[in-house]
């Protein structure tokens, strides 16, 4: 399949441009990398502080990069081990799809449906003016809600599959906040990769 042929679906938002790409992987391949991931990564269960009270972040989290800049966000930093040669693999067919290239990739572990990462934006001095962020999916299927800050209307969910790459840009991350939300369903673990850019300014 050549990089142009994977089914893209397009939202028409205001002040986002947000693209979904189911099955940018095949089943076959994206169990594989989900066991690889699952098994190979160093994940950390980190604290977050809000509004002066300190929780274990609800889901594990890693940081893979390709040059020694640190990832800050509620309170934590997170230093970069070397990519992996999966997720090179991974980062190469993402950014021929995308379009664009990374330098880091934040992975999320959700456990189960207790595990969740709550309302925000991907606002860090660290990744630039609207920056591109390709988010790929694997394993359990789990809804993204969005929202625009201001227009109260705007309010959206889309299901992220297993296998599936979702690319937020424009100037989606000063106008909207995303969430992966808690559920009460008896789901399997979810990891999803957030490739991003970050700038050494
Ligand atoms: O798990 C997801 O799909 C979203 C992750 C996310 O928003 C983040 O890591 O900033
Ligand atoms: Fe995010």
């Amino acid at each position: 399949m050549d990089l142009f042929s994977f089914e893209k679906q397009e939202f028409h938002l205001p002040d986002a441009q947000l693209i979904y790409i189911p099955n940018v992987f095949s089943k076959i391949e994206a169990d594989t990398y989900f066991n690889a991931i699952k098994t190979n990564t160093n994940w950390q269960h980190d604290n977050i502080t809000v509004f002066g009270k300190t929780y274990k972040q609800p889901r594990l989290t890693a940081l893979y990069g390709e040059n020694n800049l640190s990832y800050s966000y509620s309170n934590i930093t997170m230093h970069p081990r070397p990519f992996s040669k999966d997720l090179l693999k991974i980062k190469v067919k993402i950014e021929g799809i995308s379009q664009h290239s990374f330098n880091t990739v934040l992975l999320n572990l959700y456990r189960n449906g207790n595990d969740s990462n709550g309302w925000h934006a991907d606002n860090e001095k660290v990744l630039g003016e609207n920056p591109i962020i390709a988010s790929l999916s694997l394993g359990e299927a789990r809804p993204f809600h969005f929202k625009h800050r201001t227009l109260k209307t705007e309010r959206h969910k889309l299901l992220l599959e297993h296998g599936s790459l979702l690319i937020m840009k424009g100037a989606m991350q000063h106008h909207w906040l995303h969430q992966i939300a808690k559920t009460k369903k008896l789901i399997g673990e979810r990891i999803n990769l957030t490739f991003r850019t970050l700038v050494d300014y």
